[in-house]
């Protein structure tokens, strides 16, 4: 079983209700093969859009899984897109490198197209596997872990008056829901989230606690107003020389520094512990700025998001530009031809324009490095300088890079 002249797969069709299960657990054992919880699985159930999936069926067997969740993301100058939420990609161990993936991408990119979906985006598996379909790394997320016994806070004026409680996690959900949303639009990257989708913050499967406490929550109150929570386990440890535990932390969600700096004093400060770890964080974020040595941190870094225009003009006009652009790019697109050739990009702060022209083009490139710019976290110059992208006028570079950036670094919260 390969695929036909045309890349598709003979047996590859959108996703029927009663295929569920057999189609989830083809995609479980591609991931491994271990069961999950009744509740995860359910929530998966109910968070998957059968109509946007895909499977592919050799005989009764089904071979092959993929997904595209109808997502909105923030874009620079605080857009809502909708954008494809790809995920659930797998092929089964029996049938790899036969083209079946390739077939569902080509598949899945042409129904996004049809949809009037300008990007789809993703998190990767392996990293190595999505360029071929365009797809660029646009975001980074931060992971640390923080000596907590060496490494202290300075926090700014008005922390003492933030008031931190207790809360059981599932109780305060919607309080939570409602400061996450509250944040989305300021940063790129983030994901407006579908009813349902908050339930995964707090799903804590005991596959994720590695040891660790059942999750634990806390609310940041100010003046009787909830402006931050976190989340987090902790991993009780005894030494002979004592106590050695690690708070590890899920999600803080805060509205100002004040609120921001209240938690994570918190995080720091809880008994019994010497040891903070954090993930998924944004580059930014404004602990790195609190503590008295970032070094014994231990930060890094890891690629998040990827994004794939898959309409040029339409997903470049629906962001806008911190300085001014006027820039005609040569596109290079060999998965989707339809976004090949030059575009001229007008746009600033306001607004832009991205048409196509037959000017000359001014800096060339393919689509893979639009997608991984396009959040402006990811410099065109620094993607030039690895001779990804190639400038023709002499110039153009900096103007689009300069115009491309973003003043807060994009961000993806959560995995999907
Ligand atoms: C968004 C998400 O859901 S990410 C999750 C992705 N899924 C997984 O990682 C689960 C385990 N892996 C799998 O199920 C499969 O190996 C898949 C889905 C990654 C690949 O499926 P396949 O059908 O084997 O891919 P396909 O045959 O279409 O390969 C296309 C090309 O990608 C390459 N490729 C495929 N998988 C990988 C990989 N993991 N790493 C590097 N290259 C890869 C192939 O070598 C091939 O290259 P070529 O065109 O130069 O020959």
């Amino acid at each position: 079983m390969g695929t036909d002249a045309n890349g598709l797969s003979p047996g590859l069709r959108v996703l029927r209700q009663d295929d569920w299960d057999t189609w989830y657990d083809t995609l479980l054992r591609g991931f491994g093969g271990v069961p999950e919880a009744a509740e995860e699985r359910e929530l998966w159930r109910a968070l998957t859009e059968i109509d946007r999936s895909l499977g592919i069926w050799d005989g009764d067997e089904c071979v092959g899984t993929a997904g595209a969740f109808s997502f909105r993301l923030t874009v620079p100058g605080g857009a809502s897109l909708p954008v494809a939420g790809v995920t659930m990609v797998s092929v089964a161990a029996t049938h790899r490198r036969r083209g079946l993936l390739t077939s569902m991408m080509r598949r899945q990119l042409d129904d996004v197209r049809a949809w009037g979906e300008p990007l789809a985006v993703l998190t990767a598996s392996e990293p190595a596997i999505y360029g071929r379909f365009g797809y660029g790394n646009a975001t980074l997320s931060l992971t640390a872990e923080i000596d907590t016994t060496r490494v202290g806070l300075s926090v700014p004026d008005g922390t003492d008056d933030v008031r931190v409680r207790y809360a059981v996690p599932a109780d305060v959900l919607d309080v939570c829901e409602a400061l996450y949303a509250r944040l989305v639009p300021a940063r790129p990257g983030m994901l407006a989230r579908r009813p349902g989708w908050e339930r995964l913050g707090v799903l804590d499967p005991e596959s994720e606690r590695a040891g660790a406490s059942p999750l634990q929550c806390v609310l940041a109150e100010r003046e009787g107003e909830t402006v931050g929570y976190a989340r987090f386990r902790v991993k009780p440890e005894w030494e002979l020389s004592g106590s050695n535990g690690t708070v590890a932390v899920e999600d803080v969600v805060a509205l100002d520094p004040a609120a921001d700096a209240a938690l994570w004093r918190f995080l720091f400060g809880i008994d019994l512990t010497s040891k903070v770890t954090v993930r998924g964080r944004p580059v930014d974020d404004a602990w790195l700025y609190l503590v008295s040595d970032q070094r014994r941190c231990h930060p890094r870094l890891r690629d998040s998001l990827y994004v794939r225009l898959v309409e040029v003009g339409a997903a470049l006009e629906a962001r806008t530009y911190q300085a001014p652009v006027d820039v005609v790019f040569e596109v290079e697109d060999a998965f989707c031809p339809w976004n090949a050739g030059r575009w001229r990009l007008s746009g600033d702060t306001k607004g832009a324009s991205c048409e196509r022209t037959a000017d000359a083009a001014d800096v060339a490139l393919t689509v893979r490095e639009l997608g991984a710019a396009y959040l402006g976290g990811v410099s065109l110059a620094a993607l030039a300088a690895a001779g990804r992208v190639r400038e023709i006028r002499p110039g153009a570079l900096a103007e689009a890079s300069l115009g491309f950036g973003s003043a807060v670094p994009p961000w993806l919260p959560h995995g999907f």
